[in-house]
């Protein structure tokens, strides 16, 4: 059963002039998909718009078999849409256990359940959020979104000012998220092989359409594929 359907989504800033177009996805409960492409082709602006945050263009949505109607933020994520911004939108003077608390649902997942995903965190609750490293703001920018219930994660740029050694750690629990809730994750990500490595399937966005999509372990063992995309070449 589909969680998330996308048929021929425009998504962009202006009326009439879409950044991305005809964009069709179909996702399933505790799917990873790594959304691709390089810079500027439109990957952040499609999260955000299939979190409600920017009115979409064009096409259709559809979450657990109901439309979403577009521009509508707090109505998907009441349907379980969370979205994990780059930018993390912590509230730096808070702690981090309270950056969990005020996210948590009254009835669903607890904070210690969360931090089962993120024991490193579990020793760093009492420090103020803008105190933690960028690994640790990582981490609770994702804690937060799990203790919503979601039933699909949007993460834009996890890696986002990492190092790459730090990013290896973190984007494992991505897959454990997703293997332990059945939450389905659509993975924006820049560090590609990694990506793959976590992911069921890939999409790479090139100029706002999709130029490629399959399984990950697929496009891993062709990186030539993948390369030839990046430059634009039509290789779906
Ligand atoms: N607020 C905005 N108003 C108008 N155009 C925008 C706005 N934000 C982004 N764009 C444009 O939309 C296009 C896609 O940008 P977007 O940030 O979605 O790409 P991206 O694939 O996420 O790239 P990156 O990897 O650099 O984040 C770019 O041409 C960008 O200049």
């Amino acid at each position: 059963m589909t969680v998330l359907t996308c048929e021929g989504v425009d998504a962009g800033y202006t009326k009439g002039r879409p950044v991305v177009r005809g964009f069709d996805l179909e996702l399933l409960p505790g799917e990873v998909v790594a959304l691709l492409g390089p810079n500027g082709a439109g990957k952040t602006t499609l999260l955000l718009t299939l979190a409600g945050l920017l009115p979409g263009l064009g096409g259709t949505i559809t979450l657990g078999g109901e439309q979403l109607r577009s521009g509508r933020a707090r109505a998907a994520a009441r349907r379980g849409l969370v979205l994990v911004p780059d930018d993390r939108s912590l509230f730096t003077q808070l702690t981090a256990r309270e950056n969990l608390t005020i996210a948590r649902r009254r009835g669903g997942s607890t904070v210690d359940q969360v931090l089962e995903y993120f024991p490193g965190l579990g020793r760093r609750l009492k420090v103020p959020a803008g105190m933690l490293s960028g690994g640790e703001q990582q981490m609770l920018a994702l804690g937060r979104a799990l203790v919503q219930d979601p039933r699909i994660l949007l993460v834009d740029e996890l890696s986002m000012g990492l190092a790459p050694v730090i990013v290896e750690e973190l984007l494992p629990v991505v897959r454990r998220i997703a293997d332990g809730t059945g939450t389905a994750v659509v993975l924006v990500e820049q560090h590609v092989r990694l990506a793959l490595e976590v992911a069921d399937r890939a999409v790479v966005l090139v100029h706002g359409e999709t130029a490629l999509s399959g399984s990950a372990a697929r496009l891993a063992a062709d990186p030539g594929l993948l390369e030839r995309a990046y430059l634009g070449e039509q290789v779906a």
